[in-house]
């Protein structure tokens, strides 16, 4: 039987059923196409090392401790939305909080077998689970079913924009097969009755402590707090010697280089990472400098996201935003690759989903183009970050973190 009908019979006797027989929901289209976009390009341009092998994830928490508070605005509404549902469904008006929020992908070779979201001691304040598939199986990956162990339904295929809620508990063992190829993105809430694990409680807590009134724009740079947890190695590696940096990797995926113009005396990998950059692509250097890896990786990821709409500049003044690559430079590339990639083979079966027909969008684009989307990029941040900064004075007074209407 098709997974659609399965859903559409349970979905018709979970509206029957008690109120304490309800324990999982599936909405079809919950987030909107533009809506997972912007979630993608949140993650594909912050995520750090996630908490399984192959996993990466973005929380709310590392957002605002790497000076990208402002990429938190998005998720407000989904976040009061999500709640919403769960306490309707669940039948708990105004008992939840949000315990966790992030963004979570999952690589070649990530699996998690048979549990429940409960299952260990420091687990067990999570009532309810909310998973939105941010992008599609069978489209941007392979592998990654979702199976409930007990009743219906059996399988879920991730859909970009659904989203699976259910209770954390042992009424709903689940496991998810190996990701094959791809990368499979999702959005992941818990939520929790008890107020000491309120998530909202520790966002203001860092917001208040963070340096939110600094100037605009310069204030939305990105600021990582360590290279540690950029850096994915398949084994213990203190030293930075097996693996790669997860920024360095995606830029590669899509055709970019990186070139560090200062002081060569700072050229190792944990110095580097925080130092000013240049991005190379095939034999050209693009002559802006970028604060930081992270800044870069943040602008490309928005070309990759909002190219397409932004006003076409004319390519034939490329020349005027890039320059040939000299020898000298080229050796450098060639130097600053090695010290952010010691496995280039393992990036890019990591990374490289669909990347040649990526690449071959973003040389289309062109460098005049790069340049109108770093400005963009920086538009984008700064309303954002207005728009953080009216928000959290409400936000401090309600203790809680909320879409606040305009002329409140
Ligand atoms: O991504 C999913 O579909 C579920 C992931 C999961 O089971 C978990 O993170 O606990
Ligand atoms: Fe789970």
């Amino acid at each position: 039987m098709p997974l659609k009908r399965e859903t559409e019979n349970w979905m018709k006797m979970g509206d029957e059923a008690e109120i304490n027989q309800r324990w999982r929901l599936i909405l079809e289209n919950f987030l909107t196409l533009e809506e997972c976009r912007e979630l993608e390009f949140i993650h594909k341009s912050c995520c750090t090392v996630g908490y399984r092998p192959y996993v990466f994830s973005t929380t709310l928490l590392h957002l605002v401790v790497s000076n990208s508070a402002q990429l938190i605005m998005p998720f407000v509404s989904i976040r009061e939305r999500l709640k919403e549902k769960a306490e309707e469904f669940f039948g708990c008006e105004y008992e939840l909080f949000v315990e966790f929020t992030g963004l979570i992908s999952w690589t070649r070779g990530a699996r998690i077998g048979w549990h429940s979201d409960d299952n260990r001691p420091y687990l067990k304040q999570r009532e309810f689970t909310a998973v939105c598939y941010l992008n599609s199986y069978g489209v941007d990956f392979e592998g990654g079913l979702f199976h409930f162990q007990d009743g219906e339904p059996k399988t879920i295929s991730p859909l970009c924009g659904d989203c699976v809620m259910y209770t954390a508990d042992s009424l709903n063992v689940h496991s998810v097969d190996e990701v094959t190829s791809g990368e499979r993105l999702t959005l992941t809430l818990w939520f929790t009755r008890d107020s000491s694990h309120d998530e909202d409680a520790k966002l203001l807590s860092l917001l208040s402590q963070s340096h939110l009134h600094d100037r605009l724009p310069d204030s939305c740079l990105p600021q990582p707090p360590s290279c540690n947890m950029y850096w994915f190695s398949p084994k213990d590696d203190p030293n930075f010697k097996f693996g790669f940096d997860i920024c360095w990797a995606r830029l590669h995926a899509l055709g970019y280089g990186i070139y560090f113009p200062q002081d060569h005396s700072l050229s190792e990998y944990p110095d580097l990472f925080s130092q000013d950059v240049q991005l190379v692509r095939g034999n050209k250097i693009f002559s802006q400098k970028f604060d930081s890896i992270l800044h870069a990786l943040q602008v490309v990821q928005f070309l990759y996201w909002k190219g397409k709409e932004l006003d076409s500049t004319d390519s034939k003044e490329d020349s005027s935003y890039a320059e040939g690559l000299s020898p000298k430079r080229n050796v450098g590339v060639d130097f600053f690759k090695s010290e952010f990639s010691k496995d280039d083979a393992l990036a890019e079966s990591v990374f490289l989903y669909a990347s040649s027909d990526v690449k071959e969008k973003q040389h289309r684009l062109g460098w005049a183009k790069l340049a109108a989307v770093a400005e963009a990029w920086e538009d984008y941040a700064s309303n954002l970050r207005r728009e953080l900064l009216r928000s959290f004075a409400h936000w401090r007074t309600s203790q809680s973190i909320y879409s606040v209407p305009y002329g409140s």
